[in-house]
């Protein structure tokens, strides 16, 4: 067995009046996926044809091994037959029905002995466990969508797939629900894959990131290392930036928390986590500049030696950015255009980052 075939496979190719859909998905057998791309960049169109619910001609398609789809073969296993899980935007519960039987019914979907979750301890795991005899016209949007998650789950899926799952909850609830998400990632080894156009979403829950434009596949790779691309398009390029996950190491004497990554630490506001405890931070390219020699003279107390890997223009009229790494992990600068041209600024360069603001995201 080759070694993606523990994972998802999609070959798709479609026509449409104005779009064409063009990609070769390999993704990982665990963790979250997200796939991230402007509106009508086919993120949908991807989704409803991984799970049969758009049959797309001469596609193939593979879930842990499993061949959902292979038309050069015969293949095609209809959508109530793949042990899928499908959140929707807004959640469609069955109104007549309390929390409990919207539950129950998903679970009644799976043979008993292929059923790989409780009840009980799925509505635990997203929080609704209160809410078990409640009618969903009283339930928050929020709880709605945790409700229509749980109902997923306990079909068994072998691959959960969410189609912008919070894009219909205002800030609030959005901020709700991203705990239970990283719980879901935490504790369950099934496979996400997950839509959104939030750059915030993606940076907070992905593990491996797709970038789609225009029916095609920009980049896919590691979150991290794919965000520190420096040779997106524009669409991507303009809110350039990295994730870092961190250990919180402990606390300076001046009240300041220390984040251990794989190659040095970070201080930011004191943090009330566990030491120990992993915290992910995004760092924004805008919020990166750069010195030839360490600072001395800087009121910036995120100050880290780094090597220039690359420089590349952007849209933004005079500005460039700037890829370097710092040991083994990347980071982006966005400076100007004289900068960089002053400092003269160039790959193999070696120099000093100042790190303005560190956005800690869980
Ligand atoms: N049923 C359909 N028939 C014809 N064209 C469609 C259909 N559904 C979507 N399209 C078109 O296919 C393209 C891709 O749409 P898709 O919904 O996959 O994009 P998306 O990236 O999910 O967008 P959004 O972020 O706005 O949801 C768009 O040009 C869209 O107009």
């Amino acid at each position: 067995m080759e070694a993606h075939d523990a994972g998802i496979r999609a070959r798709l190719r479609l026509q449409r009046d104005g779009f064409a859909l063009e990609v070769d998905l390999a993704l990982p057998g665990h963790g979250i996926s997200a796939l991230f791309g402007p509106s009508g960049s086919g993120k949908t169109t991807c989704l409803r044809a991984i799970a049969g619910l758009e049959r797309v001609p001469g596609a193939y398609v593979a879930v842990g091994g499993e061949v959902w789809q292979d038309d050069a073969a015969g293949i095609f296993v209809p959508v109530h037959r793949r042990a899928l899980g499908y959140v929707f935007q807004e959640a469609s519960l069955f109104a007549h029905l309390d929390v409990r039987a919207n539950l129950a019914f998903g679970r009644q979907r799976v043979p008993p002995g292929e059923r790989r979750f409780e009840l009980e301890a799925v509505a635990a795991l997203l929080g609704i466990d209160h809410l078990l005899e409640r009618r969903p016209d009283r339930l928050s949007g929020g709880e709605r969508q945790r409700v229509a998650i749980a109902r997923a789950l306990l079909t068994s899926p072998r691959l959960l797939l969410m189609d912008e799952p919070l894009a219909a909850l205002d800030h609030r609830r959005k901020q709700e629900i991203l705990p239970y998400l990283e719980r879901l990632h935490d504790e369950l080894s099934m496979p996400i894959l997950y839509v959104s156009h939030s750059p915030d979403e993606v940076a907070r829950l992905a593990d491996h990131l797709v970038l789609l434009d225009a029916g095609r596949v920009v980049a896919s790779g590691p979150l991290g290392e794919t965000l520190a691309r420096a040779d997106l398009p524009p669409t991507f390029a303009d809110d350039a930036g990295v994730v870092l996950d961190t250990v919180l190491e402990g606390h300076a004497e001046d009240g300041l928390s220390r984040l251990a990554f794989a190659d040095g630490v970070l201080h930011v506001g004191r943090r009330e986590e566990a030491i120990g405890s992993r915290l992910r931070c995004r760092i924004h390219a805008r919020d990166v500049s750069l010195a030839l020699s360490r600072p001395l003279d800087s009121s910036i107390v995120n100050l880290l030696p780094a090597v220039v890997t690359a420089t590349v223009g952007t849209d933004r009229p005079g500005h460039v950015l700037v890829q370097l790494r710092m040991g083994g992990t990347p980071l982006l600068a966005r400076i100007t255009e004289r900068s960089r041209r002053e400092l003269d600024i160039a790959p193999g360069r070696a120099l000093w980052v100042q790190i303005k603001g560190v956005a800690l995201l869980r």
